[in-house]
């Protein structure tokens, strides 16, 4: 495949417009089918689980994040925070609690993180709160078992900088046990000259900085013991391909935990989107769960897609 700087404008676009890639709509209905189903799944996370809405994280007006907790007396409660994709500048929180359907009654607690997209947010400061969102989180909730972090696209790339912070500017270490990344971008590079940074507007010094390709020695240093999947659709373009198996390759030269998961028959958006899918076979899961004991969501997620993959 050629290299992304021998790409035309418009070849680059193109790869970097994921609903050009889908098998199963046009480009505008693909889009409006991914944000209605988003839409629906959070409501009906919102009719199962119990929820604390709007919790600030920060003191910025965006600065904001919903917790889906499940009624559980078990003390064995894992959190798994999801940051929403949509190219850092649509989606939010409001369409972002989906995940919970599947796993609030498996005793998983779901955190949607909000923060703030382009043009009003920077790269800079979407990276920072999310960074301030986990710390917030951990303080809040120092019981739980186990703390999991998941990104669809540009959240991939968001989940995969928290992987990558120093801490030591922060007031806490947040121990990731897990990070599930779905169809992220993990080199910002290619999209720079594109229309996907028209509101974002970053110069080639804020691209290098916020890319986790580039960061891999310091995710090293603070994320070594994190158990991390890279996920990435049959019919994702082949960029978007290429970014997530290049960031496996990477992180696998690196020594670390890592997976790669190449989902048959998904695009850039249901490989996400299915999360909530009651048609997965969710007692299975729950077996599985109980079987392995821990690592709950990983195990969950990946059973519904129906990729049997045993993680712990
Ligand atoms: N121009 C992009 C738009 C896009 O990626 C997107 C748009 C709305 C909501 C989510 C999106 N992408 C990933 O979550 C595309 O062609 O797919």
């Amino acid at each position: 495949m050629m290299h992304w700087t021998k790409m035309k404008k418009d070849e680059l676009e193109r790869q970097y417009s994921p609903s050009w890639w889908s098998h199963r709509m046009s480009a505008d209905d693909v889009i409006k089918a991914h944000v209605k189903a988003l839409k629906e799944g959070t409501e009906q996370a919102r009719g199962l689980a119990q929820t604390l809405l709007n919790v600030p994280y920060g003191e910025g007006d965006g600065e904001k994040l919903d917790v889906y907790i499940p009624s559980t007396n078990s003390l064995d409660v894992p959190l798994v925070i999801y940051l929403h994709g949509g190219y850092w500048q649509f989606l939010s929180k409001e369409e972002s609690g989906f995940m919970a359907v599947p796993l609030v009654d498996k005793g998983v607690v779901v955190v949607a993180v909000d923060y703030d997209t382009a043009p009003k947010g920077s790269m800079d400061l979407m990276v920072s709160q999310v960074r301030r969102s986990v710390v917030s989180v951990v303080q809040q909730y120092s019981h739980i078992s186990g703390l999991y972090l998941c990104g669809h696209s540009a959240g991939a790339h968001l989940a995969a900088m928290v992987l990558s912070t120093d801490w030591s500017q922060y007031s806490i270490t947040p121990q990731i046990k897990g990070a599930f990344l779905v169809s992220g971008i993990y080199d910002l590079l290619p999209i720079l000259s594109t229309y996907i940074n028209e509101p974002l507007k970053m110069t080639e010094e804020v691209g290098v900085r916020n890319s986790p390709s580039k960061l891999v020695p310091q995710l090293k240093l603070s994320s070594s013991s994190c158990q991390i999947i890279v996920a990435v659709a049959e019919n994702d373009s082949p960029e978007f391909r290429k970014q997530s198996e290049e960031y496996y390759k990477t992180l696998e030269a690196s020594g670390l935990n890592v997976t790669m998961e190449d989902v048959a028959n998904t695009d850039h958006f249901n490989i996400i989107e299915q999360l909530v899918d009651g048609e997965y076979d969710l007692t299975k899961v729950h077996t599985f769960t109980k079987q392995k004991g821990s690592c709950h969501f990983l195990v969950s997620v990946f059973c519904l897609t129906n990729n049997y993959t045993i993680l712990t």
